[in-house]
């Protein structure tokens, strides 16, 4: 180990991984090596060999090129800066569009088979759908919050690729136009490590350096609704993904199955922006509670969810709350959580097993998946399916463009 760090070696790309970088053989050893494509050959600089059984490669030239190579869209992300200067955050840049969603679809559909032992089963016929507007803008222009880093020379940049060294860059062509004019990309910043760029929710950005004290609420419009949420609270980061999300979940979840009165809930709630989805498809008489760990997002879901007179929100983690409700419910309760429909959107590590376990035993009528790692995501659909629920529908959307992230959204009802 270690000898081959830093040589240069000429690799044969046959598909892609998860995680944004493709794979070839070495001497028989797996080499996931960035900035490639499958099909392609290229001259690659070895980062890592201390791994036993993978090694990882950046591609320096590309000697026989894949017809869905493109010019990257980011500069600063492209073949000509040396791999340890190159811009991290969009790592399918230099892929055509189109073809980047059938690499996305094919890691999806790869995670289904694989952890979620899918086979000959519907859901794997999914196709990774964009969003709207995405294609005229060739998937530019919709990162509405953008977190930025400084060095100790007070430099403001992303991360390079796979690392936590700020590189420079005079652009950032994945942001919305204010984000990327706001951003302070040519200042320097001393005192501080980090600066984050976000949407005011009009068609401004602010800029918040360190951890300066929360600014004023932002307001984010979805449809007719308004969310308040905290500047640095999370929000969906494509300008059109709440609503894509929003239509996706009124479109998917099982009306055979809703029953408002139930012991409906919305877990890893945010600012509530799925249980208003719920609300919105159904009646405002809805019984929902929305469960998140950050008590100023519960806030805001509380006051985003005013309207709705059965609606409420709890300050909680997931595995906290549902361990308290098998412990506790009556038995009253325990039967309208079997009639409940529950949406989980949980963070990239997955819903997990103590928060799986728990749902199958509260057992509710569906439970609407909405999921940004494929692979975790399918790990927690084995269990779900272990437990005795099934995979009704899944939709994939292609919310990341020029990155490799992929969102999905499974219902899963009892078999
Ligand atoms: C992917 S976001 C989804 C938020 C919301 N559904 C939306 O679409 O706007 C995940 C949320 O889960 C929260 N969260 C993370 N881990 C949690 C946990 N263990 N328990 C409860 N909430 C958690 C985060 O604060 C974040 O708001």
């Amino acid at each position: 180990m270690g000898e081959l760090l830093g040589t240069t070696v000429e690799l044969q790309v046959t598909n892609v991984a998860h995680g944004g970088v493709s794979v070839a053989r070495l001497d028989g050893r797996v080499v996931f090596v960035a900035d490639s494509l499958p099909g392609e050959t290229v001259l690659a600089r070895i980062s890592s060999d201390d791994h036993q059984s993978f090694w990882r490669a950046e591609t320096v030239e590309v000697l026989e090129e894949s017809p869905h190579r493109r010019l990257h869209v980011w500069k600063a992300a492209a073949l000509d800066r040396d791999p340890d200067r190159r811009a991290g955050g969009a790592e399918f840049g230099h892929i055509d569009l189109p073809w980047q969603r059938e690499l996305k679809r094919q890691v999806l559909v790869d995670s289904l088979q694989r952890f979620a032992r899918l086979e000959n089963h519907p859901a794997l016929e999914v196709q990774v759908e964009a969003v709207e507007g995405d294609d005229a803008a060739n998937g530019l222009g919709w990162r509405t919050r953008v977190s930025l880093h400084v060095d100790d020379d007070g430099f403001v940049g992303p991360y390079a690729a796979r690392s936590h060294r700020v590189v420079t860059v005079d652009a950032l062509p994945l942001a919305t136009q204010a984000v990327e004019y706001a951003s302070p990309l040519d200042e320097r910043l001393l005192g501080t490590d980090r600066v984050d760029v976000v949407s005011d929710g009009r068609r401004g950005a602010r800029v918040v350096v360190g951890s300066a004290p929360a600014g004023k609420p932002i307001v984010e419009r979805v449809g007719e609704r308004e969310f308040r949420l905290d500047e640095l609270g999370f929000w969906q980061v494509h300008h059109g993904a709440a609503r894509t999300l929003t239509e996706a979940v009124q479109q998917q979840v099982l009306p055979e199955l809703f029953d408002p009165s139930a012991a409906n809930l919305d877990l890893y709630g945010g600012v509530g922006l799925l249980a208003a989805a719920l609300i919105d498809r159904f009646t405002p008489d809805v019984r929902i509670e929305s469960v998140e760990s950050d008590a100023s997002a519960t806030a805001n879901a509380e006051f985003n969810l005013r309207d709705a007179a059965n609606a409420s929100a709890a300050t909680a983690r997931v595995d906290r709350y549902l361990g308290q409700l098998q412990r506790d419910a009556s038995t009253a309760e325990r039967q309208a959580l079997a009639r409940a429909s529950v949406i989980i959107d949980p963070p990239r590590a997955g819903a997990g097993k103590l928060v799986v376990a728990s749902l199958i035993d509260l057992h509710p009528a569906q439970v609407v998946y909405v999921a940004c790692d494929p692979v975790a995501f399918s790990r927690d659909l084995a269990q779900f399916s272990a437990g005795g629920y099934e995979l009704r529908s899944l939709r994939a959307f292609d919310l990341f463009p020029h990155t490799h992230h992929v969102e999905a959204i499974g219902v899963l009802t009892p078999r």
